[in-house]
């Protein structure tokens, strides 16, 4: 038997940091949306657990223990076989939650070939902040530290680019720059008619994340500036602890003429046009 699972792209429309509880972990309170561009697995049933890592960004993936699939896979307990194959194509420590959501899907795949439940909550959060939400990818409004999940609004149609310039921020670092730990949290979000719309609303929000991670990486604002610069684009903004930012448009035919300029302006970037993703839910 093969599964297949799809990991994609996390954004963090919204980013509010509220408070920080005694372990050093932070509340957050953000508006989480998936982009159909992402990591491919692919998991056969085997003897043995194995993973290979290939695609165009599968360089620096570690391919043992240490990677996020594999610990995935471990919380189903020891003794269960498979032939997990990654094809990578989200950059790592990213902000866009590469290692989360293969994670996510390698639970999803994982359950689906061994006939088993998922892993509780609490499992399935050791794994990663970011894991909880990456599992049934749609939009959902995150809080807590990651575990408190709730439905997020309908999205309208609307296209967006991804840029990571290529700098890797660890998102400890860019937590401990924070200046501020209790800033306001989100108001609901109430949905939208339209991308601009939406992005107009979005636009009194905030990532909280963002100068702290552009204190350390100052590329960040470069890319926002370039991203904002485009034909068409309604918001520009950093997703996650970065250093990937993000910019919205009105169609997947806009964002794909953003994303072309963008990559000629810079080749050495990472930039994907994308839509909106959600799973569709597993038959019963
Ligand atoms: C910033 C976000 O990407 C927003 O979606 C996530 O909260 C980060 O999720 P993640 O990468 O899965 O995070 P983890 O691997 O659990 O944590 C990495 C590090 O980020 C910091 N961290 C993470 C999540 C959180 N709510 N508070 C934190 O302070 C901690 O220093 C932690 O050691
Ligand atoms: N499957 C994986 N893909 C990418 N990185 C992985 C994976 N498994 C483990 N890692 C390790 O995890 C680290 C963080 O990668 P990841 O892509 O999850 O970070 P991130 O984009 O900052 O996530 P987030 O948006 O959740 O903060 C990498 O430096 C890498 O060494």
């Amino acid at each position: 038997m093969t599964v297949e699972a799809f990991a994609p792209a996390k954004i963090n429309l919204t980013l509010h940091v509220t408070g920080q509880r005694a372990d050093g972990y932070h509340l957050l309170d953000s508006l989480v949306v998936f982009a159909d561009c992402g990591d491919r697995l692919t998991l056969a049933s085997a003897d043995d657990l194995t993973l290979r890592v290939t695609g165009p960004r599968a360089e620096g993936v570690p391919t043992d223990g240490r990677n996020l699939v594999l610990k995935a896979a471990a919380l189903f307990g020891p003794g269960r076989g498979a032939a997990i194959a990654l094809d990578k194509h989200l950059p790592a420590a990213a902000g866009i939650g590469g290692g989360s959501s293969d994670a996510a899907a390698a639970l999803r795949g994982l359950a689906q070939l061994w006939g088993l439940a998922l892993p509780d909550a609490r499992a399935v959060l050791s794994l990663g902040a970011d894991v909880p939400v990456c599992l049934a990818p749609r939009p959902l409004r995150m809080r807590g530290v990651g575990e408190d999940i709730t439905e997020g609004p309908r999205l309208p149609a609307m296209g967006l680019v991804l840029v990571n310039p290529g700098v890797e921020v660890p998102t400890p670092a860019v937590f401990k720059a924070l200046d501020r730990k209790d800033n306001p949290a989100m108001p609901h979000p109430p949905g939208w008619a339209s991308a601009a719309t939406m992005a107009h609303w979005l636009g009194t929000q905030r990532n909280d994340l963002e100068a702290p991670a552009m204190a350390l990486a100052p590329v960040i604002g470069t890319v926002i500036g370039a991203i904002a610069a485009t034909q068409g684009c309604l918001l520009a903004r950093m997703s996650g602890s970065g250093a990937t930012c993000f910019g919205i448009y009105e169609s997947r035919t806009e964002a794909e003429a953003a994303a072309t300029a963008l990559s000629v302006a810079n080749p050495g970037w990472w930039v994907a046009a994308a839509e909106p993703f959600t799973l569709k839910p597993a038959r019963a």
